[in-house]
């Protein structure tokens, strides 16, 4: 919700404030440049000034801007907003227009916060408060409308924010992902399974700004298309969130492998096959510079999940295995794929599902393990990451890498 004439959008970043001088600079350049590419993916047309501490957005599309940059990982808060001269007069008028618009019943308050010198302004935020909160009072009595002040829980908040060369008057703060800017960590090898976790998992390394290189792993006959596709949609999804990286899903062609696996183990299959995941994985992360692996697991979720198994599985690679769902309970992940987007109620068995003996292993022990393991699987996880495939889009459709690799 913007006032009328809105035509800046502020925005606020979080963590970047707490670092030194010459990292947050980095970052803040970071973040704009990030924003710049998100603006441009969507047709939003926007000049990005840099303040202290904040984005401003020059715009004559405030509500498609502030949507924009609430998706850019580092930001905390967006705000369309409509400028005033830095007087009460000004502002008064400014809180005057916006609750014509804004303002239809129900409690209001006046939120003021004045930055810069003291001297800068003859007046102190609780001045604009009081006087703003009166001017807001009287356009809602001449608009027939009854105002009830509520300081502490308002239905309509009217935000001031006085600097001192102008004041901005703003009816939201839209919430942004947080984080830090994409592209300030290195990057990591995403494994995407197509069902609702891994995407998660994913977009929480994205916003704590790492880049992601996507991987579906094939599991031929025990996989299905559905997954496939599944995992190139929410690929998709996710790079909306990063329009200027090379987000495609890669797909090893793993049937061969994942079948050599099921004819040979039964007592620990899973955790065999996860070793092996976790091994093209690897291979994966070295032809891409990228520096661990994220998974969308979550402590008891699956008979592979227990703390005991993890640790096994974890064992088969040197790098580190990502696991930011690791005590987040299923509804709040399903809550948060809503959120961004790649929630899909599937009710597809899965591939590993299929796969999962009578009697799953949920103590493995590291050794046991490495005994049942088929000879070669370091070799065939090496050999699947040579003929990986490149998904294009959203539409599923593959294509061989030496044709469109930019990574
Ligand atoms: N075929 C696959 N290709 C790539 N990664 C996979 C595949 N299957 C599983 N994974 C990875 O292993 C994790 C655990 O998978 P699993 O299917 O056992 O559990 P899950 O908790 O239901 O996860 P998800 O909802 O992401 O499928 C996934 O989150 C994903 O990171």
């Amino acid at each position: 919700m913007h006032p009328p004439g809105a035509d800046v959008v502020v925005v606020r970043h979080g963590e970047i404030g707490t670092k030194s001088e010459h990292v947050g600079t980095k970052m803040e350049r970071r973040l704009r440049e990030n924003l710049a590419a998100v603006l441009d993916d969507r047709g939003v047309d926007a000049e990005i000034e840099q303040r202290r501490f904040r984005l401003r957005l020059h715009t004559d599309d405030p509500e498609a801007a502030t949507a924009a940059a609430a998706d850019t990982f580092g930001v905390v808060s967006a705000s369309p907003a409509v400028r005033a001269e830095p007087t009460l007069d000004a502002i008064c008028e400014g809180l005057t227009d916006a609750a014509r618009e804004g303002y239809d019943g129900g409690t209001f308050a006046v939120s003021a916060r004045r930055a810069g010198v003291e001297s800068a302004h003859p007046f102190s935020s609780t001045d604009i408060e009081r006087e703003g909160g009166s001017a807001v009072w009287d356009a809602a009595e001449s608009a027939g409308v009854d105002p009830e002040v509520d300081l502490d829980d308002p239905d309509t908040e009217f935000f001031v924010d006085c600097r001192e060369d102008d004041a901005l008057v703003f009816l939201e703060k839209r919430a942004g992902p947080g984080g830090l800017p994409l592209g300030t960590q290195d990057p990591v090898v995403a494994l995407m399974s197509g069902g609702i976790d891994s995407p998660v998992a994913a977009w929480e390394l994205m916003k704590r700004g790492a880049p992601v290189v996507p991987l579906y792993v094939d599991l031929g006959d025990y996989g299905g298309v559905d997954h496939r596709a599944r995992a190139v949609s929410t690929t998709g999804t996710l790079a909306r969130y990063a329009p200027d990286r090379d987000m495609r899903l890669r797909i090893a062609p793993a049937g061969d492998a994942v079948a050599a696996i099921a004819d040979a183990v039964d007592v620990g299959r899973m955790l065999v096959l996860r070793r092996f995941m976790f091994r093209v994985a690897a291979a994966v992360a070295e032809e891409h510079g990228a520096v661990g692996v994220v998974t969308g697991e979550a402590v008891g979720q699956k008979s592979s999940q227990t703390t005991a198994n993890l640790a096994v599985t974890s064992a088969a690679v040197d790098l580190p295995v990502h696991r930011p769902l690791l005590t987040v309970d299923k509804t709040d992940i399903t809550a948060r794929a809503d959120e961004i987007g790649t929630f899909h109620e599937s009710t597809i068995p899965a591939g590993c599902e299929r796969l999962a003996p009578d009697y799953p292993e949920t103590r493995g022990r590291l050794g046991a393990i490495e005994e049942r393991e088929p000879d070669g699987l370091a070799e065939r996880a090496s050999a699947v990451v040579d003929r990986l495939e490149v998904a294009d889009g959203g539409d599923g459709a593959a294509e061989d890498p030496a044709e469109g690799e930019t990574a």
